[in-house]
């Protein structure tokens, strides 16, 4: 049956520290323009999946208006549908856009134009234990940068770089190298670590944090994940690090362990944090599971031809 509305906005107000609340009057503007489309504003976290669970029966694309978390709630509650997902790049970092479609990173000018061209990307699926699988389809991290998501997320006024350059500071004071397993299943190997680790992600795209390029070889489309593992260094050598991770130099340093791969399991020994596109779980612990469901997700391209790989 065709569906009644081709898009419903959902606007999260308290993405980019509460500075996306502003912009509800624009978006109401774009949308009371046209028949096809309504208009949707969350309440409290989480209320992005509920919205988008419920409007998928009747839109053909959600448009996540917000930063990553609000794109990772809504992907999740259409995973598995014919349902796209649009972006209106208004969070702190929006990291997925940046390797989606780069030129339409630009805060303070958001945009978004009514079209109805897709492209399908990779999703990362996760299970922890024997519980439920959940997606992400920019990065995940367990460990150090989990921990900094979960300060960043915290800070109530600190915002973009500075927000993670306070988080990692606080982060690092007290820090240990993880104990991990982590089984890397390549089409024509299985490489298995046993090692400490000082920060470890598994990417869709190629930037986290806002800045980091961890993931300088991912694309979105390859039906691989990529995966980066920094092994037990000094504390205070991980700041040449933090350049090397701007800039994606890291790859090739001899500490650091980056491949591709179609699934990873690995085994926590304590609970630990982990992030997916920088929402926190705490309390991870045992066997997580990773596979990349490829080109598993719809998503909306911008209609003014400026899409670029
Ligand atoms: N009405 C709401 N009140 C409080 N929190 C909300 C509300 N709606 C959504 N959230 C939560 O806000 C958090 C931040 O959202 P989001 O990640 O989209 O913005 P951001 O952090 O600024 O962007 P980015 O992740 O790209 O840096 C998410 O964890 C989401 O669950």
């Amino acid at each position: 049956m065709p569906k009644r509305l081709f898009y419903t906005f959902i606007l999260n107000p308290a993405a980019d520290k509460g500075r996306a609340a502003s912009r509800a009057g624009w978006l109401k503007g774009l949308v009371s323009q046209r028949k096809d489309a309504v208009f949707m504003t969350t309440a409290f976290s989480g209320h992005a999946e509920e919205i988008a669970r419920s409007a998928s029966a009747d839109s053909a694309c959600l448009v996540a208006c917000g930063g990553d978390g609000t794109l990772h709630e809504i992907v999740n509650a259409v995973v598995g549908t014919d349902v796209a997902v649009g972006i209106v790049p208004i969070g702190s970092a929006n990291d997925f856009l940046k390797t989606f479609e780069p030129r339409r990173c630009v805060k303070q000018d958001p945009s978004f134009s009514f079209g109805s061209d897709t492209r399908l990307v990779d999703l990362g699926g996760v299970s922890v234990g024997s519980g439920v699988t959940r997606y992400f389809v920019n990065s995940l991290g367990v460990g150090l940068t989990g921990r900094i998501a979960r300060v960043v997320k915290k800070n109530r006024w600190l915002k973009g770089e500075l927000g993670y350059v306070h988080a990692l500071l606080r982060v690092l004071v007290g820090y240990k190298p993880l104990k991990m397993h982590i089984k890397i299943t390549q089409d024509d190997a299985i490489i298995e670590l046993h090692e400490s680790v000082f920060a470890f992600s598994i990417s869709n795209g190629k930037i986290e944090g806002g800045k980091f390029l961890i993931a300088p070889d991912a694309l979105l489309t390859d039906g691989l994940l990529d995966i980066c593992i920094l092994k037990s260094i000094p504390k205070l050598d991980f700041f040449r690090y933090v350049i090397k991770y701007i800039r994606g130099t890291h790859i090739n340093d001899t500490n650091v362990v980056y491949c591709q791969a179609r699934a990873v399991e690995i085994f926590l020994y304590e609970p630990e944090v982990m992030h997916l596109d920088g929402e926190v779980f705490e309390g991870v612990q045992g066997s997580v599971r990773v596979a990349v469901r490829p080109l598993a997700l719809k998503v909306l391209m911008d209609a003014s031809g400026l899409n670029v790989e």
